[in-house]
């Protein structure tokens, strides 16, 4: 029920809104009457409304409330202007290296320990060592062993737009993360770290600034990331390395020196040991497994005062117009070309540190050069040639190496071909092998034979090469098969089910005319050397092998009298020679597998010991029981392996040794006529058998590729 006072108010508000409202209808229907009567109305209505003590209420709350807003107003344009002359601010956006400099500063000094609002994230335990890593604050976990069992943990991070307050150098600053809308072209959020210093002048903001550079720069501990996007800002110096490249060997040599791939956890492994090795018999020879930091993998590195980034990037390349195997680029912190010069040539110094006693052999795969594989060098005392054959070739290279100048001044291109050619297992890439490990050359080995290697491949391959290096074409007779009307092709043949013909070679594309071409090639650097090994010379085109080409060619015999002695006393002086001097003696790997070390591994002679003239006596007895020109060094080295242990028993055992080989011979020689005399017969009886044969199908050929070096002292018959 309304009491009769709020009735009475009611009534007498209906009629002032009444009285109003026909006011205004009356002022409608009067525009256009003059002004003095409109002033009339209002004068005799005002006095009315103020009357009215609820207008009278409403009003005064009016005032008030313009008053409050208006002071409000003022005082924050004041506040804004004092902050303006007050207050330093200044932005750093995510992407740029101060943004990097600053958050790193913050997190190391750990200036959100006091934050109440986190962002809570996984991370892998292994990175929390890193006191400094700059992930947040791990959180604190009653049980200690969590910090070991190798599960992720939750990190604490401060959560954006919460602005934090610390004090440094006697000042408050006041931080905050925000996350800002894309601009421009970028569509993705960019994070925006902000800071505030209550100060008159810049000073402050700029040795914030600057002390936080200094610390990410001196701190041992890799930062995380160098940057993201981009670099717009012209700060850093980047440079890409291409697989084939010795500037790539560099790089790998660099990287792999270093001790960062602790936090790596995405790894390839590989192992340098057979597992049907048994530690059990050697406990010091445990297998050995290796860990590199798979390709794609981002590292950083700290070389001197600098932060290094290193991307991997596996993928082929096309670069400097031809295909590269992969890249990797580097990203320096410094916009001083000298430094990045500089960078490359310490890598290049890490490189020959460990490489010195290494040859590097090159592969190529697809027309492009895979990374360098390194092999132990090879000593040209294990060389075991005709007296004076390996120091004519050794003067001969030397020379031509040094002498870059007369080629110039006499308009002669700065190159040189050797040919080896000869019988298979007389030492052509063991010499190759001695020769560039005397001289310090990479080599570059193309397969001619391999399969789809075509003439541009070929061109591309010679012309990526560096100058100065080795180039090793072996088995170069191989690459063109299609000679039918040679004999030993036959042998390379052989039949399917269906009797039809498979030629087992890899079918290379290359052509004589490619292969001249490279050899010629203006574009081929100076300096280079190539060396060509072949088994057939009768095989290959007289334009392949003139002087020009191949200036220098070796012939590679049987082993002559000479050289049986030598192996002989190569395999059993070692036995006079004190225990200091064993370790200098280099001894071939790919012969001796495992390696023979009589005063290491405990084996042990039943014969009693031999003066140093007594081995020589042998050895001569030992050349006289082998007939000369008859077998291959390798041959007679893979005999003396079964008696490494027995000097006498060796040359005792050799007599019947040569008459087993000979048999050996003559019974292998039977049975490939046997064989040819075959396939006349089938070839004879194909075409009447072809006619009721269903439709052939196609058997892909059979791809042997020989081993670039050596054969590890497996016998070949001619
Ligand atoms: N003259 C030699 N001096 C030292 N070792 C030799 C000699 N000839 C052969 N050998 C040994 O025999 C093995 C095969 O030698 P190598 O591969 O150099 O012969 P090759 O003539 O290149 O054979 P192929 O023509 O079959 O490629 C090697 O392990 C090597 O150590």
């Amino acid at each position: 029920m309304a009491s009769p006072r709020s009735a009475e108010l009611l009534t007498s508000q209906t009629k002032l809104l009444q009285s109003l409202a026909h006011r205004v209808r009356l002022l409608q229907t009067v525009l256009g009457l003059p002004g003095a009567y409109i002033l009339q109305m209002l004068k005799s209505l005002v006095p009315k409304l103020l009357a009215n003590p609820q207008v009278r209420e409403i009003l005064r709350f009016v005032f008030l409330g313009s008053v409050v807003e208006l002071t409000r107003s003022v005082s924050q344009k004041a506040a804004d202007y004092v902050k303006h002359f007050f207050v330093v601010k200044a932005s750093f956006t995510r992407g740029d290296f101060a943004f990097d400099w600053v958050k790193r500063y913050l997190e190391d000094h750990r200036i959100w320990d006091e934050s109440r609002v986190f962002q809570v994230g996984a991370c892998n335990p292994a990175l929390r060592d890193r006191k400094s890593a700059g992930l947040g604050e791990e959180v604190q976990s009653d049980n200690a062993q969590a910090s070991d069992d190798g599960r992720p943990h939750p990190i604490y991070q401060p959560a954006p737009q919460e602005p934090e307050l610390f004090r440094w150098r006697g000042r408050w600053i006041s931080v905050s993360i925000s996350i800002s809308s894309s601009s421009g072209f970028n569509k993705d959020p960019i994070q925006v770290l902000t800071l505030s210093v209550w100060s008159r002048k810049r000073k402050i903001l700029d040795d914030f600034v600057q002390e936080a550079r200094n610390h990410y720069f001196e701190s041992p501990v890799p930062p995380r990331e160098l940057t993201n996007l981009p670099d717009e800002s012209g700060s850093t110096l980047t440079a890409r390395f291409y697989q084939g490249d010795s500037s790539y060997d560099w790089i790998v040599a660099f990287v792999n020196a270093q001790e960062t791939t602790e936090d790596t956890t995405d790894l390839e492994v590989t192992t340098k040991q057979s597992d049907l090795y048994n530690p059990s018999n050697h406990p010091s020879e445990r297998p050995v497994v290796g860990f590199k930091p798979a390709p794609r993998v981002r590292q950083r590195l700290k070389w001197g005062n600098h932060w290094v980034q290193v991307d991997v990037d596996s993928n082929a390349v096309m670069a400097r117009g031809r295909s590269a195997g992969g890249s990797i680029t580097i990203t320096i912190h410094n916009s001083k070309r000298s430094v990045l010069k500089d960078f490359i040539m310490a890598t290049r110094e890490e490189y020959l540190k460990t490489t010195v006693s290494k040859v590097t052999v090159h592969l190529s795969n697809h027309g492009a050069w895979m990374n360098g594989v390194t092999k132990k060098r090879r000593s040209l005392n294990t060389l075991i040639l005709p007296e004076g054959a390996k120091e004519e070739l050794l003067r001969d290279m030397r020379e031509f190496l040094g002498s870059e100048e007369w080629y110039v001044w006499a308009g002669v291109p700065h190159r040189r071909g050797y040919l080896l050619y000869g019988k298979p297992g007389t030492g052509k890439s063991s010499t190759i092998h001695a020769l560039a490990s005397e001289l310090e050359l990479k080599i570059y080995f193309i397969q001619l034979s391999s399969q789809g290697l075509d003439d541009y491949q070929l061109s591309s391959l010679v012309s990526s090469a560096p100058s100065r290096c080795i180039l090793l074409l072996e088995d170069i007779d191989c690459a063109f098969p299609s000679r039918e009307e040679d004999d030993d092709l036959e042998d390379k043949k052989t039949t399917d089910a269906f009797g039809n013909t498979i030629i087992r070679y890899p079918q290379s594309r290359v052509t004589l005319s490619g292969l001249l071409n490279v050899l010629d090639s203006v574009t081929s650097e100076e300096g280079r050397i190539t060396f060509a090994t072949t088994n057939h010379i009768e095989r290959l085109d007289p334009a392949l092998i003139r002087a020009g080409r191949m200036d220098v060619k070796v012939e590679y015999k049987f082993a002559t009298r000479y050289q049986i002695q030598e192996t002989y006393l190569r395999f059993f002086e070692r036995r006079f020679v004190s225990s200091d001097e064993h370790t200098n003696l280099d001894v071939n790997p790919s012969v001796l597998v495992p390696p023979p070390r009589p005063a290491l591994s405990g084996l042990h002679s039943d014969e009693p010991p031999l003066s140093e003239g007594e081995v020589r006596s042998l050895a001569q007895h030992f050349a006289d029981a082998i007939p000369e020109d008859m077998f291959a060094l390798a041959q007679i080295q893979g005999y003396l392996l079964t008696k490494k242990m027995e000097p006498r028993g060796a040359v005792d055992g050799a007599p019947d040794w040569v008459e087993k080989e000979i048999e050996g011979k003559r019974k292998l020689e039977e049975l490939k006529e046997k064989r040819r005399q075959q396939r006349k017969e089938m070839k004879a009886a194909a075409p009447a058998a072809q006619a009721n044969l269903p439709i052939p199908i196609q058997v892909p050929p059979v791809r042997i590729s020989p081993a670039p070096f050596g054969r590890g002292g497996v016998l070949h018959y001619d």
